[in-house]
């Protein structure tokens, strides 16, 4: 069973490929992305495909691979890299990682929303640059999360875990909005189904956390910032291409809303002169999300057992049903 992994992935997700009886793993054995052309000669003829969600799994990758093909497994939540129509046409399966990148995901939303409303870049800067003089009443405010209401799109598996962490800074009032309510799942939060206007109208912080589809795709836009107040906070976790960012540079520059915290964007990397990295109330990451250690190691082993499942006809742990 010979398969192509994309990319250096922690060493417990390879172990458990090499030491599976029958498995003839090649790799692209980098911390860097694989090169177009050597993803393409790398799958040719392989039966697995462990790959990562910057690698595009497309028509032409599949045609490469040719109709040996059978499993792709990729080492994230997020499946929009992948081709899923063409996918499902040729009969392979797609194993995927959700759950054990929930808390890490959860975590960094939160800190990232702290981050840009408290200012703290900002303030690490200042005290770098001598720009802290003395304690002064009217410097570096921000705003809190106590009383706050806060709004969720994409009640999901993070956007639950979010609201779980933030309720004890005194949210008063979660909002959410999706597909559809979820009744049930709201409940632990006494969080409110309402549609996204209203969400950008009353919420003092919004947090992204849903997933990107077409229906998603480019959602806040110069409506949707233009709604909400000039006091709020923009945070966005899930995909970058779910925000127009022209728009959202807009609504900073302008004063329309209060700060952004970003850890995903379009493209990533984002270029280094993007004017969203002028801005001061705009807290960037580099898409860390689920980067601690046990978080990626965990999901590297879900994605090789996933492959591994898949490869012998077995149900996955995690299979993606198309
Ligand atoms: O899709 C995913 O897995 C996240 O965006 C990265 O951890």
């Amino acid at each position: 069973m010979a398969v192509f992994v994309t990319r250096r992935i922690p060493a417990e997700g390879l172990r458990v490929l090499s030491q599976a009886g029958g498995c003839r793993v090649q790799q692209w054995d980098s911390e860097e992305p694989v090169p177009r052309a050597e993803l393409l000669a790398g799958v040719a003829g392989k039966r697995g495909l462990l790959c990562l969600l910057s690698d595009r799994i497309d028509r032409e990758v599949l045609d490469a691979a040719g109709p040996g093909l059978k499993v792709i497994s990729t080492m994230s939540v997020g499946f929009d890299h992948l081709a899923l129509e063409e996918i499902k046409k040729r009969g392979i399966r797609v194993g995927y990682t959700p759950d054990v990148l929930t808390d890490a995901t959860a975590e960094l939303s939160v800190a990232l929303l702290l981050a840009a409303c408290r200012r703290l870049p900002e303030a690490v800067e200042q005290v770098k640059n001598g720009g802290w003089t003395t304690w002064k009443p009217l410097w570096m405010c921000g705003y809190g999360l106590s009383d706050s209401t806060v709004g969720i799109i994409g009640l999901g598996r993070i956007g639950q875990a979010v609201a779980r962490r933030l309720k004890p800074f005194g949210v008063k009032k979660f909002l959410y909005t999706g597909s559809c309510p979820k009744p049930e799942t709201a409940a632990e939060f006494e969080a409110e189904f309402v549609p996204l206007m209203r969400l950008a109208e009353e919420s003092d912080f919004v947090v992204v956390t849903c997933a990107l589809t077409p229906a998603t795709q480019g959602m806040c836009n110069r409506d949707f910032f233009g709604r909400m107040k000039k006091t709020s906070v923009f945070v966005n976790t899930s995909r970058g291409a779910v925000v127009n960012q022209e728009d959202l540079y807009d609504a900073l520059a302008h004063g329309q809303i209060a700060a952004a915290g970003l850890d995903v964007t379009t493209p990533e990397p984002l270029p280094t002169d993007h004017p969203l990295l002028s801005l001061k109330n705009c807290v960037i990451l580099p898409h860390v999300g689920s980067a601690t250690y046990a978080t990626r190691s965990t999901m590297a082993v879900l994605a090789a057992k996933n492959l591994l499942a898949g490869l012998r006809g077995e149900p996955m742990p995690h299979e993606l049903l198309l």
